[in-house]
Formats: C-alpha cells, sequence, structure tokens
C-alpha cells in the first residue's frame, strides 16, 4: 500500500515546506494538509518539485475558528464568503498541482443548510476543472459538534444530487468507525464514490496499529477492493509533532 502523510497532524511543528521534506525522508508516497495558505504557494510548490511528492489534498478556510466555525459552504447566508473560500483553495490547488480540495461545510443543519452546501459544492466542481477533485468528509460527533455532514450515507445522497463526475467522498475510517462502524461493508457500498481514504486509530487517533479497528484486516481489504491511491495517514502523533512511524514499514508495499 502507498500512503499519504497528512501535515496537518504530522510534523505541523514546523513550515510546510519543511513538513514535505520530513515526510519524503520518512518513505511516504505522497503528502497532505489542512490549510497551507499562510506559506506562498509558490515555496509549496519549490519543496514538492524537490521530493517529487505530489500534494493530494487541502481544505477550504473554516471562517472564524475563535468561535468554533468548522467550514462555510452549508451556511445559509454566508455563500459569498463560501465562494471565496473556495476560490482561494482553487487557485492555491491549482498552483501547486494538488489533487483534490475538502470543502468544509460548517456547523448546521436542515434543509437550507443542504440547498447552500450543494449550490457551493454545483460552483466548486465547477470552476475546479477536471484535475482537481472535489471532497466532501463526514466528521464524527465528537471531534466536530454540529458539522453538517457526519455520515458517509449522507454524504453519498449529497454527491448523487450534485451529479459532477468530480465531487467524490473522503472517506476517513476513523471517523466512519466512530459514526456507525461496520466500516468494511460501507466501505464497500460508498467505493464508487470514494476520492480519497484517510486512516487513524480509534478512538484516540494516533497511529494506525493499535485501537479497534485492525486496519493490517482492513486495508487489506481495501486493496482487494482496488483501491490502490495513497492512503492519507491523519493521525495526533504520540509525543508532539514527530509521529512514530513503526506501522509504517509494515503496512506499506
Ligand atoms: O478532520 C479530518 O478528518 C479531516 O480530514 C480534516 O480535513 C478536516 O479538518
Ligand atoms: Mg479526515
Amino acid at each position: 500500500m502507498k500512503f499519504s502523510a497528512n501535515l496537518g497532524f504530522l510534523w505541523n511543528d514546523r513550515p510546510l515546506p519543511a513538513a514535505i521534506k520530513a515526510a519524503k525522508e520518512a518513505g511516504f508516497d505522497a503528502v497532505e494538509c489542512h490549510w497551507p495558505y499562510a506559506v506562498p504557494a509558490s515555496e509549496t510548490k519549490a519543496a514538492l518539485d524537490e521530493t517529487g511528492l505530489k500534494m493530494l489534498g487541502l481544505n477550504t478556510v473554516r471562517g472564524n475558528v475563535t468561535i468554533g466555525e468548522n467550514g462555510l459552504s452549508a451556511l445559509p447566508g454566508r455563500e459569498e464568503e463560501a465562494r471565496a473560500a473556495i476560490d482561494q483553495a482553487i487557485q492555491y490547488a491549482t498552483e501547486i498541482s494538488a489533487g483534490a480540495i475538502h470543502v468544509m461545510a460548517g456547523n448546521s443543519s436542515g434543509p437550507r443548510a443542504r440547498k447552500a452546501f450543494i449550490e457551493n459544492l454545483v460552483n466548486a466542481c465547477d470552476n475546479a476543472g477536471s484535475d482537481i477533485t472535489i471532497l466532501i468528509e463526514p466528521l464524527n460527533h465528537y471531534n466536530a459538534p454540529g458539522y453538517f455532514l457526519s455520515t458517509v450515507e449522507q454524504a453519498a445522497d449529497i454527491i448523487r444530487e450534485v451529479a459532477k463526475p468530480n465531487l467524490k467522498l473522503m472517506f476517513d475510517f476513523y471517523h466512519v468507525q466512530i459514526m456507525g462502524g461496520d466500516v468494511t461493508r460501507r466501505f464497500e457500498a460508498a467505493l464508487p464514490h470514494i476520492g480519497h481514504v484517510q486512516i487513524a486509530s480509534v478512538p484516540d487517533r494516533g497511529s494506525p496499529d493499535h485501537g479497534e479497528l485492525d486496519y493490517s484486516f482492513t486495508l487489506r481489504r481495501v486493496r482487494e477492493l482496488g483501491w490502490a491511491q495513497p492512503i492519507g495517514a491523519e493521525y495526533l502523533p504520540a509525543n508532539g509533532a514527530v509521529p512514530d512511524l513503526a506501522w509504517l514499514a509494515s503496512f506499506k508495499d
């Protein structure tokens, strides 16, 4: 299997270009991040070019994080800000040839929120073009209480309704296990919609070699089902930002 280092959590104690180089030295096949915007895209691109790693994805900004905002795209009345966040992400992703943008929904619920989310996703898919995948990710209700999107089934409904070929599901096993479990069957059912896969141990969101999910089984099944893209290692290192990587050698090709 191939793995992508999620630099939102791994090596997040250093500037993004240095984190990209650390991921390369550690043997990752790709990288992904959360919010790279403080670093000029030219600097991120230079590190990607130097290491030969691809940036698989980045997120749209969350809004006012000091009051707990967690995305803008499913917030009725905030359409202008949501569009600006999507435009910003598309521009950055284009400059660094990133593969995907995770459009963050935000904390909301109900039909007006759904309508706003769908309209923003249509706009994101149309403006991103065919080289950039737009991702939506269900988040669990412990880490993201009140988040608009919490299950893969809800996300699949939205993907069907938006009906754009470049809209896909971010299937994060950590969140999916917490929100109902049965992860292997649900992965298989969602497979046609999946655009990226992420992992972490449950419930502590640590390295994927412990906890209630057995990734040596789960990832074997993921591979048997034909998934060949790098899997995002999105976990919280046990001792700060430098990750424990014993798991990587045992899971990698
Ligand atoms: O929290 C996650 O899981 C993610 O993948 C992030 O991109 C959302 O902040
Ligand atoms: Mg995730």
